[in-house]
Formats: C-alpha cells, structure tokens, sequence
C-alpha cells in the first residue's frame, strides 16, 4: 500500500508519540549491538557504533525508518564486517515491516460499524459509524473522501456525471489531482485541528483516520443536531438575544481557528452544525476542505456554490485572509436577522459588483426594530477593507454578541418565514451544486491555476442537472 503523504503525516500525527519512542528503542538497541561488537570486534567497529547513533539521531529527526534501511546497507558496502552488519540490516527491515504493518493492520471495518448515510459532499460522502468497541466514544461520523479514480461503495458514480467527467476535456491524472487536492487540504487542516485547536466545543474533533483502496476516511465527531438555519427555522419566532448566542459560538470556533493561522475560506450556515437537539447544543463549524493554514498550505479557490458569503477581497484578488470569515460571519448575522442576504440581485454579475462595493442596506421593514447596536456590527463586518472589520476575538467582546445590547423581544415573524424561503432554495441550489461539482469544477490555485479555468455549463452537465432536478 502507498500512503499519500499527506495522509501519512495525518495519520503520523496520530501515532507519533509511539513511533518516536519505538525508534528510539531501536536506536538504543544498535548502539547497544555496536558495544558487544566492539568488545568481540575491536577498535575498527567503533566507527560503526559512531555512525549508527548519529544516523539514528538522524531518524529521530527526520521521522524517516528508510533512512535505517539505507544507512545499513550503504555501511556494509563500506565496512567489511558482513556477519554484524547482516545482522543489523535484518533487524532494520524487520523493524520497517513492522512499522508499515501497522499502518496495513488499521482496518476501519474493524473499529467501526459503518452505518446509514448522513449527507454527501462534491468529493464525500459521510455516514454514520458506531465504534465496535464499547469503552470509547461510540456513535461517529465518517467522511470518506474519494478520490476520482476509487468509488466507495454506495458511491458508484451515475453515467451523467461520467459524462460530465469526460467533458471536462482533461486527462484523467488532472480530474485526479484536483480531488486529491482538495482531499490533501482537508487532511493538513484536520491535523492542524487536531493539534492546535481540539478539543474546541465549537470546531468539529477528528478522533482518527484510516485509508485504504477507498480513499481517505476522517473520523469525526457526529453532529446530530442539524445544520444552523434548519434549527432556526423550526422554531416559529426568535430573538436577537438567540441569534447573538448562535454569533458568540461561531466567533468562539473562529477565534480558535484564527489562533492556531487556521483560515476557514468557507464558512456559511450549512457548514455549522449543532452536536445534539437539546437546546443548550453546542455550535460546531466543520468542513475544512477548502481552509488553509498560512505560509503551510496552498490556498485553493474554488467557486462551487454560492458566491452569497464571499468577501470581497476574495473576489476581487483571491486574498483571503482571517478577516474574510468575519466577512461571512457579517453575512450570516445578516441573514439572520432579517431572512435574506445582503447582497442579493438578479444576476450573478450583479451580485458580485454589489459585494465588491459593499452595497448593502437596512431599508427593509424588518429592520426597523431590530437594534442598532446589531446594525452597527454587521456594518463593521461588511466593511469592504478587511483591516476595518473586528476580529473574533474583538467581536466576542461586542456588547450585541455578549447579549447586553442584543433585544430579548422576539422578532417579526416574517424574519422566520424569509428565512424559511431562503434556506429551501439554499438546498436546491446545494443539491444541484452537489450533483454537477464532479462534473464542473471551477479551481484556482497557484498549482492548480494552469489546469482549470472557468467554463460554461456544456450540454451533459445541463443535462446531469436537468436530471438532477427531475429526481427532486
Ligand atoms: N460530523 C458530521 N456529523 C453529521 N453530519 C455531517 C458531519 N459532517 C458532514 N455531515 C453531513 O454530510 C454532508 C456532507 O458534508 P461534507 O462536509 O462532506 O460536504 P459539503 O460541505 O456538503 O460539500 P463539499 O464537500 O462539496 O464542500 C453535510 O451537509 C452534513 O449534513
């Protein structure tokens, strides 16, 4: 088995304390082996024992077994002690396999009962998984993410999106890199969760990862309770007060995020799932596919959905930095508050010259008796500077977000029922979106740049979405 890299050091970072410790006993054992060689061998085998912990320094360092196996076959080119040197290259190989083992013996079907669907991404499909063995967390979630070239089962693609696939016009190891791509990030950011950020009540946990034939599997924390605006929308009426605790958890995950130079690049209400239904549920932001981790990952830009909470740094020049989810905060805090986002028009074009200019108002009825202390905040978030905007850490000091400002009247209830009509073509649009993405992908990354640009719908993926529409 050849684990991508990024896999590897994802799963490395999971089981590094051990590896470490085990290279280190290993390490011992030569140098202890070159001591009894030089009390049976003499003077010449010190270089040996030398060379041996330097080299196994070296390992430590490097995190790198091979250099084990290289080490030890290059010094019995060198050195004329065979029998000794035979030796020591048997156990380094054994050591190797051993190690590689571990990684082969790591089977998900063994720890995990894998269970009904949850949902489906453009490159995932997550379901529900519950742990075999009863002492650990049980009931997970698992995001499986496929590359293009493997299809987990219960992910067979349909002949549209095969079509669709083709009529991207690009060689096969070029749709190939691009899910990699994507399957990559979300994997370096997960371990950068894992390690800078969890346990964080408002940033979803990874508790492992597997791979096989598949592709890559995250084990994560089940969020049970629903997306963001589904739970909001179930409830006939609410309050400022309410909406400010649904920001203050948002801005508690982002201010982690933040900290640990994790930009989210994504961030809308589908990506922000409550743990349970009780009421009290803790937030969770999750879905870290297209973040980066500054000066380590490279930023991939993707347009698949809606450009409704993009900021405009992001359109205008691809910069995105941690300002732009305050922007996308500003844009759910707005959408929150009065039912529809803030930069709406007719067409695409339009839309986006709005959010370049930051043209957006509280004219609407709806407006008039919410407070201005939540007004001014969603001014400064969509302010069009990114400089200008408060950080997450400056906006959970905001008296709105703290509630003192925030009104505990319930608001109008057309708030809720805008809201409503908002959130069912979101999932339309999101459906169709995740019906095509396979099929039509629009990426810029500095890698990647070279390979897509942007294109129209061609026939097959209008007809893929046609069809689409005619199963819903
Ligand atoms: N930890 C989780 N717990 C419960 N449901 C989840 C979890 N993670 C994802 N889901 C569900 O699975 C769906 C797909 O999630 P995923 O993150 O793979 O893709 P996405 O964000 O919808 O799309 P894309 O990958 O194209 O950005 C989500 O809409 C959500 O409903």
């Amino acid at each position: 088995m050849v684990l991508p890299s990024d896999a590897e050091a994802a799963v490395e970072s999971k089981f590094g304390k051990n590896q470490r410790l085990s290279t280190l006993f290993i390490v011992l054992l030569y140098s202890l082996f070159g001591m009894l060689s030089y009390l049976a061998f003499g003077d010449d085998t010190c270089n040996i024992i030398t060379t041996n912990v330097g080299i196994g320094l070296v390992t430590i360092l490097v995190q790198f077994e091979l250099c084990i196996n290289l080490f030890f076959t290059f010094s019995m080119m060198i050195n004329p002690m065979y029998e000794i040197l035979a030796v020591q290259v048997c156990v380094a190989f054994v050591h190797h396999l051993g190690y590689m083992s571990r990684y082969e013996s790591r089977k998900l079907s063994d720890d995990y009962e894998v269970a009904d669907i949850l949902g489906r991404g453009g490159f995932s499909i997550v379901r529900r998984g519950v742990r075999k063995s009863s002492d650990e967390k049980n009931v997970v979630a698992i995001k499986t993410l496929r590359r293009l070239g493997f299809m987990p089962p219960g992910m067979q693609r349909n002949q549209g999106e095969q079509k669709g696939l083709a009529s991207l016009g690009l060689p096969a190891w070029k749709q190939v890199s691009i899910s990699d791509a994507l399957l990559t990030n979300e994997i370096l950011v997960m371990k950068r969760i894992v390690e800078k950020v969890s346990p964080h009540p408002n940033v979803i946990n990874l508790y492992d990862v597997y791979e096989d034939a598949n592709g890559v599997h995250l084990v994560l924390e089940l969020c049970s309770g629903g997306e963001l605006f589904d739970r909001i929308v179930s409830h006939d009426r609410y309050s400022e007060f309410e909406a400010a605790a649904v920001v203050r958890q948002i801005a508690e995950g982002l201010s982690a995020l933040h900290k640990a130079n994790i930009v989210h690049r994504d961030l809308k209400p589908e990506n922000c799932l409550f743990l349970d239904s009780g009421p009290n549920s803790g937030l969770k932001i999750m879905d870290f596919g297209l973040s980066s981790v500054e000066d380590f990952t490279d930023p991939i830009v993707a347009l698949f959905g809606s450009i409704d909470y993009v900021s405009p740094e992001a359109l205008s020049r691809h910069q995105v930095t941690a300002a732009s989810d305050m922007w996308s905060l500003g844009v759910i805090l707005y959408i929150l508050l009065s039912g529809c986002p803030p930069f709406h028009a007719p067409t695409n074009r339009e839309k986006q010259q709005r959010i370049l200019a930051g043209d957006f108002n509280f004219e609407d009825q709806t407006w008039k008796t919410i407070s201005s202390s939540a007004k001014d905040l969603i001014s400064r978030l969509l302010a069009v500077e990114p400089y200008k905007r408060p950080t997450a850490d400056e906006l959970l000091k905001h008296p709105w977000v703290i509630g003192d400002s925030a009104k505990q009247d319930l608001m109008d209830a057309e708030v809720v029922s805008k809201l409503q009509s908002f959130n069912a073509r979101r999932k339309l649009r999101a459906a169709a979106i995740a019906s095509v993405l396979s099929s039509r992908v629009m990426l810029r990354t500095k890698k990647l740049k070279s390979l897509l640009g942007s294109h129209d719908l061609t026939p097959e993926e209008l007809e893929n979405l046609r069809a689409h529409f005619g199963r819903m």
